[in-house]
């Protein structure tokens, strides 16, 4: 378990994280969610001790940081996988670890194992790809066999085939009973992994719940209906008090009734429907209407050069004309 208490961090001028108070549970995987620069990593990093906070504590599994006497035995993490002596092997690296926190030197090759990199134990970590690179992080925080893990991006630069391993590898380690809190960007991937959210914006605390109720909170669910009758079947839903918006493609939208109550309307007035098909917003959409004011960087749509204006190409204007909201 994860404990924070009126966490605060001031860099200057800066608030990076504004009295956080929350508590991460175990036996679940629990996703860190928050635009850039709202303090996600400072808030990791002072779990860690790695940050000194100006306010506020952090207790892991009921103790301060430094009350633990070898800590990889209680916390291990993934902060920045590139934080490794590169002329270091692999096994090298990670024995180094073990030993300064008396873990058994067989635990290395056991983790090398678990994260496939026993054929390139050998060979020096600064020759390693991203995605290696991610997994040797991974290695190193699952060492001391601890029951809190912190991962921060962790599918940075891994192949599907690594990401799938990954979310297995968290949702593993919560079932059996750690406490499991990462951070991604990765809105798709987090909504595949994570059962509950903390979510963060300028360092305030904006969200605390699972990942179910996160979605429904924040988004619009609705069923749309489509059928060749469609004016017959406006009438019977207004003749049983139910609303239908008609969308611009042909078919309704409704809210506030359920698909089953919908079909069996239909069906009891011989209706035919070629689609009823609940709408459940993403987790991305929900996330950036919760998000929305307290985004800090936004990036504006560069003017399209050329005779036509049209749609952009997708990511048109990243990278052209960052601003600061309110400056
Ligand atoms: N060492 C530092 N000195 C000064 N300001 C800092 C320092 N570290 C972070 N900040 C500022 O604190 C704020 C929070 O930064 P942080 O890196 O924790 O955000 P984040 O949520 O991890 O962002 P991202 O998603 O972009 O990684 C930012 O405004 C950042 O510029």
């Amino acid at each position: 378990m994860i404990e924070l208490q009126g966490l605060t961090k001031r860099y200057g001028d800066k608030l990076a994280v504004d009295g956080l108070t929350c508590t991460v549970r175990p036996g679940i995987v629990t996703g860190f969610l928050g635009p850039n620069g709202a303090g996600k990593s400072t808030t990791m990093r002072m779990m860690l001790d790695l940050d000194r906070p100006t306010a506020g504590s952090v207790h892991l599994d009921g103790k301060h940081y430094r009350q633990l006497r070898d800590p990889l035995k209680v916390v291990g993490a993934l902060l920045d996988a590139k934080a490794m002596h590169g002329g270091r092997s692999a096994y090298n690296h990670l024995l180094c670890l073990a030993q300064s926190n008396g873990i058994p030197r067989a635990r290395v090759a056991e983790v090398l194992d678990t994260v496939g990199l026993t054929s390139v134990a050998k060979k020096r970590s600064k020759g390693f790809s991203l995605g290696m690179g991610q997994r040797l992080g991974i290695a190193g925080a699952l060492l001391g066999d601890p029951q809190v893990l912190l991962f921060d991006e962790p599918v940075n630069g891994l192949d599907p085939e690594g990401i799938h391993w990954i979310r297995n590898l968290m949702k593993n380690l919560a079932s059996q009973g750690r406490t499991v809190f990462v951070s991604s960007h990765l809105m798709s991937e987090m909504a595949l992994t994570a059962e509950h959210l903390i979510v963060i914006g300028q360092g305030r605390l904006l969200a605390d719940t699972s990942m179910a109720d996160f979605i429904a909170q924040n988004s619009r669910s609705y069923v749309r209906l489509r059928s060749p009758e469609r004016e017959r079947l406006l009438d019977v839903l207004a003749g049983s008090g139910i609303t239908a918006v008609p969308a611009g493609d042909g078919s309704l939208e409704v809210d506030g009734a359920d698909g089953a109550r919908l079909g069996e309307l239909a069906a009891r007035h011989q209706i035919v429907l070629h689609e009823l098909s609940p709408q459940q917003a993403s987790l991305e959409e929900a996330f950036m209407q919760l998000t929305a004011e307290s985004v800090e960087y936004h990036a504006h749509s560069a003017p399209v050069p050329g005779p036509a204006p049209g749609p952009q190409p997708p990511g048109a204007g990243w990278g052209t004309d960052w601003q600061k909201k309110g400056s």
